[in-house]
């Protein structure tokens, strides 16, 4: 018997794009260590993890996401083929002041910018004489509101050419079907232009969240904050800027997150094998903070998974939050968002308690969900489908 239907309160749409294929991009001004960092994050991804690693092109690659939920069903049920989650991580070159206006290689990067669905914003508080700097000084306050204030001028100009056509389309010509978005516009307006904000951490409504998913403007992107130390700072946890820089994101971008690392030190790490690893984290008292960072990242992108795990195959399915169980079944397979009759769902940590699967359904923690069900992360799904129903769709059309 299918399972009973029963509503859910409406949840409010995402800002982004829709899709599971998001990336996020590495941004900074020039020299600051974006380079080193993509490196690290995927270089270290590759040999340390027994996973299929793909480069998609020189500056973008894709990365596992790290979850002990996810080994911990590799190792219980010793599949043939493991397939992780990963993050797809896009290096860009270094932005510089007047971007916007096309100075150095300004709109291309913008563009890169542009094609990134969440940013890791990073910035340089190391010192190295050796290392130039653009701007001279090292000062990671002023680069942090260069970039920023690049991106919200590329988001302006997007802005006012389109509020422009809008405008005469709306005030003077009198179309009502683009009121609303028009109406959203001007809200935007507001915001990026009167106020010299981003556009990330207002509080939308569906019209307005249309909007900003129709011009997909750069400041609506989540950001993450990365901070490049020294080693030496790293490990002894002190470095003068990190205050500073604190303070400039609890004003300009309150909500947003920041992570300290050292790409220094990550290339260190990267240089051991698993031994000398572990022996050189016990001695400064310090971890990689890339496992973290990846995590983060994902997450910052609005994506979770799901797990389908059995003697075959463990893997875990990307979706986007908020996910329907047959939208997340048609991840595996249209015919089984087609024919889908229902998902047997069972919490990671129900199973893990449980030891089982048998005892899970016995102790009745592997439920039965219906179409209206939104998946969770980490939760391990069995689809029922009915495999003629994709055929039967197809002839009667
Ligand atoms: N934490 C750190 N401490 C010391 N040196 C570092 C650190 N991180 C990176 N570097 C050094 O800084 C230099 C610039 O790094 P990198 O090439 O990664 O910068 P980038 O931001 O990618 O530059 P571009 O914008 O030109 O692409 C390199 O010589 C690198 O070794
Ligand atoms: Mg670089």
């Amino acid at each position: 018997m299918p399972p009973k239907k029963h509503d859910e309160p409406e949840r409010k749409p995402l800002i982004g794009r829709i899709g599971t294929n998001l990336r996020i991009g590495i941004v900074g001004v020039p020299n600051v260590g974006k380079s080193t960092f993509f490196n690290v994050l995927t270089e270290s991804a590759a040999p340390a993890e027994n996973f299929p690693f793909c480069t998609i092109k020189p500056n973008e690659s894709r990365v596992p996401v790290p979850d002990e939920r996810f080994d911990y069903l590799v190792e219980y049920h010793k599949p043939a083929s493991v397939v992780p989650a990963y993050l797809n991580v896009v290096d860009i070159a270094g932005l510089v002041k007047g971007a916007a206006e096309g100075q150095g290689l300004g709109n291309d990067f913008l563009s890169h910018i542009s094609a990134c669905d969440a940013i890791f914003h990073l910035c340089r508080a190391f010192e190295d004489p050796d290392v130039t700097h653009v701007e001279g000084e090292v000062d990671p306050v002023r680069d942090l509101e260069i970039i920023s204030e690049e991106l919200r001028l590329k988001d302006e100009e997007k802005l006012l050419q389109n509020l422009d056509k809008l405008e005469k389309m709306v005030a003077r010509g009198g179309d009502k079907k683009l009121k609303p978005e028009y109406d959203s516009m001007v809200k935007i307006k507001e915001i990026l232009i009167d106020q010299k904000r981003h556009l990330r951490f207002e509080d939308w409504n569906a019209h307005d969240i249309e909007a900003l998913n129709k011009y997909l403007f750069l400041t609506s992107k989540p950001v993450i904050y990365l901070v490049n130390l020294s080693d030496k700072d790293f490990i002894r946890k002190k470095n003068k800027w990190l205050p500073k820089i604190k303070e400039w994101i609890d004003k300009n971008d309150p909500g947003a997150l920041l992570i300290p690392f050292s790409g220094a030190f990550e290339q260190q790490l990267s240089e051991k094998n698993e031994l000398e690893r572990k022996a050189y984290e016990e001695e400064t008292k310090c971890k990689s903070q890339l496992d973290k960072i990846i995590i983060t990242g994902y997450k910052a992108l609005q994506l979770e998974y799901f797990f389908t795990a059995g003697p075959d195959e463990v893997k875990a399915w990307t979706i986007q939050k908020g996910t329907k169980a047959p939208a997340a079944a048609g991840r595996i397979h249209t015919d089984f968002e087609k024919g889908f009759i229902m998902a047997e769902i069972m919490h990671f940590a129900d199973f893990k308690a449980e030891g089982s699967e048998a005892a899970a359904k016995a102790a009745g923690k592997y439920r039965q969900q219906g179409r209206n069900h939104t998946v969770e992360d980490g939760d391990i799904i069995f689809f029922k489908f009915n495999a003629g129903a994709g055929l039967k769709d197809a002839k009667k059309k």
